[in-house]
């Protein structure tokens, strides 16, 4: 029996960077990391002992440690059983250091499930392609925008295909029946085999972006969940607002490519009316944040936006980094909320698995 050694690191992404709610993503400098040892797969099957993990940084005091309640773990466990090993490997062991604030809009939820997607293949050694990782990934976060840019790093565009309806249907059940939160009891194989994903679920393009361009993130205290941001949106919109959206989506994913990048053309580009508008009732001093900081009153931003649902705001800037998080403090300290900001940069290069030799 050899044992093994590797590190997965995913970084932190911000999606929607206004008009393109649910469709582009971008990565930044913030990283889950996960220190992972164990024994490789034999046949026959080892003995199952329960993996080991620990776990510091960003919310270390709520993440769960049984490795069949933690979300990274499960969807490992779920790659794993779609693969033929229906376990983990013996002497599993799992540090888990992360950097990225949970329920804050900067997707900390796409990173663990592509840690637990990447998890689950090295484990295995299924040397799965990108596109396949990402169909997994997709059968647990289902909107593809922060998780194709946590696994293929950069700004990125992305859709899902159309699928037949018998593939919608295996891509629609139930999050409980993808991911069970319980081992089968001891001695016995799990019941039913879990829905492998269809093929080709997800498709992206990476665009350009311009290097000298970093984020400002304003980082409210508080969580906000994805689903509760989710629930305020409406289920239709006018054609004047769809239209609104998509003129300014078709040139932001250029204009950010642009060196050097063009703040007029780009901070009308980042105005939404999809999801925004919606979330302020979540989010107090949104609007006056958003409206208050522009490229005339502080030079080098470009554009402002909520990242991902909320409740952290993006600000792309060139300069003037510290003036932009200052203004925007103050108007949320006046709307009550607290708030921590940082400068990030744009990964471009993605998700990462390093084995030690
Ligand atoms: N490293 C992690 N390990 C285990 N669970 C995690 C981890 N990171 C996030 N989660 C789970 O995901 C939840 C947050 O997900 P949610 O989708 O609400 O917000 P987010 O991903 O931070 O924001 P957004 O999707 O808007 O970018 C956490 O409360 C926790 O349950
Ligand atoms: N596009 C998603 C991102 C959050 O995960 C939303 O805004 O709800």
């Amino acid at each position: 029996m050899t044992s093994r050694k590797l590190t997965i690191k995913v970084p932190a992404t911000s999606a929607n960077i206004g008009p393109g709610f649910d469709v582009v993503g971008l990565s930044l400098s913030l990283t889950l990391t996960l220190t992972v040892s164990h024994t490789r797969f034999t046949s026959p099957p080892q003995s199952v002992d329960p993996p080991k993990i620990s776990y510091s940084g960003e919310g270390a005091e709520e993440v769960p440690l049984d490795a069949y309640k933690n979300l990274t773990t499960r969807v490992a466990l779920y790659v794993l059983r779609c693969n033929g090993r229906p376990h983990f490997p013996s002497d599993l062991a799992i540090h888990v250091h992360n950097e990225i604030p949970f329920g804050r809009g900067l997707g900390s939820s796409g990173a663990a499930v592509i840690a637990g997607v990447l998890l689950g293949d090295a484990l295995g050694e299924f040397q799965l392609s990108t596109s396949r990782l990402l169909d997994f990934a997709l059968m647990v976060e289902r909107h593809p925008d922060n998780v194709t840019a946590a696994l293929v790093g950069g700004f990125v565009g992305s859709y899902l295909r159309e699928l037949s309806r018998e593939a919608t249907e295996a891509a629609s059940v139930p999050l409980a029946e993808v991911l069970p939160e319980y081992p089968p009891d001891a001695g016995e194989a799990w019941g039913q085999d879990p829905p492998s994903p269809p093929e080709g679920i997800g498709h992206y393009v990476r665009f350009n972006w311009a290097p000298e361009i970093r984020a400002v993130a304003i980082i409210p205290q508080f969580e906000l969940s994805t689903a509760k941001a989710r629930d305020v949106l409406p289920l239709a919109y006018t054609r004047k607002d769809l239209v609104f959206n998509l003129q300014r989506l078709a040139v932001l994913t250029t204009a950010l490519g642009q060196s050097p990048p063009d703040p007029d053309l780009i901070y009308e580009a980042m105005k939404d009316r999809v999801h925004q508008p919606y979330r302020k009732t979540l989010i107090p001093g949104l609007p006056e944040v958003l409206s208050s900081v522009t490229p005339s009153s502080h030079p080098g931003l470009l554009g402002i936006c909520l990242s991902g649902a909320g409740p952290t705001i993006l600000a792309l800037a060139t300069g003037g980094f510290e003036a932009i998080a200052l203004s925007a403090k103050e108007v949320f300290k006046g709307a009550g909320v607290e708030v921590k900001w940082q400068v990030l940069t744009v990964e471009s290069g993605g998700s990462s698995v390093v084995y030690d030799e």
